[in-house]
């Protein structure tokens, strides 16, 4: 369990961010399309250059490889990627209760890539994500392609999970009732720094 902390990240347009995440948090970032959210969560994620410091607990971004620092501190994008043939192959360990979760049978670890809806890509990215293990979550509007039904779905799923296994989430989110939903703590990018605003809880 460990905090993730942001030290005057500086990236694009946004200067010097400071933000600190404790384990099982859930901070949601959102602010206009262009203001800069994705390329901050590369940043943290250490696939884009950047000055400031990112820390997960006592580990320091650069300090370990750029790939072991990847799959601990886990970047969930609004676009997946997807290299092998089959979803299953993809996937690590028994998957079976957050498939089940969200909404498939089994057998969806034999399905060809190729067969994918985007909102099926989706939901299962976020599945490969989670069966790595990682110890902080970065999430690009997980819920982007989802119609209502399934939006509560992955919202339940990730909630719980984040909160069992204490992992700091930062989650952009656009829609303000998810983020009602969601959020521990919720700030916004205005110009080129964020800003708090009160969630309900
Ligand atoms: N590698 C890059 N170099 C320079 N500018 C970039 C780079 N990547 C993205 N940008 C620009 O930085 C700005 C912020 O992009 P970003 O993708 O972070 O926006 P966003 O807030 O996530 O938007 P949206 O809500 O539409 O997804 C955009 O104007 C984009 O064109």
């Amino acid at each position: 369990m460990a905090k993730l902390n942001l030290h005057r990240v500086t990236i694009g347009q946004l200067q010097e961010i400071d933000l600190t995440i404790s384990p099982g948090e859930i901070v949601c970032l959102s602010g206009p399309s262009g203001c800069g959210k994705t390329r901050l969560l590369r940043a943290i994620a250490d696939l884009e250059p950047h000055s400031g410091h990112v820390q997960l607990g006592k580990i320091r971004q650069g300090e370990v490889p750029g790939h072991r620092w990847r799959a601990a501190v886990m970047l969930v994008p609004a676009e997946s990627a997807w290299w092998h043939d089959t979803v299953g192959a993809h996937l690590v360990g028994n998957n079976t209760s957050a498939l089940e979760q969200l909404g498939f049978d089994d057998d969806v670890c034999q399905w060809p890539i190729a067969r994918l809806s985007s909102g099926e890509k989706h939901r299962l990215a976020l599945v490969r994500a989670l069966s790595r293990r990682p110890a902080a979550l970065l999430l690009d509007e997980p819920t982007a392609n989802l119609d209502r039904e399934n939006t509560a779905k992955v919202e339940t799923w990730l909630r719980t999970i984040i909160r069992e296994q204490q992992l700091p989430t930062l989650w952009v989110a656009h829609h303000e009732d998810q983020i009602q939903r969601v959020a521990d703590r919720h700030f916004v990018i205005v110009d080129k720094h964020i800003e708090a605003r009160e969630v309900s809880r």
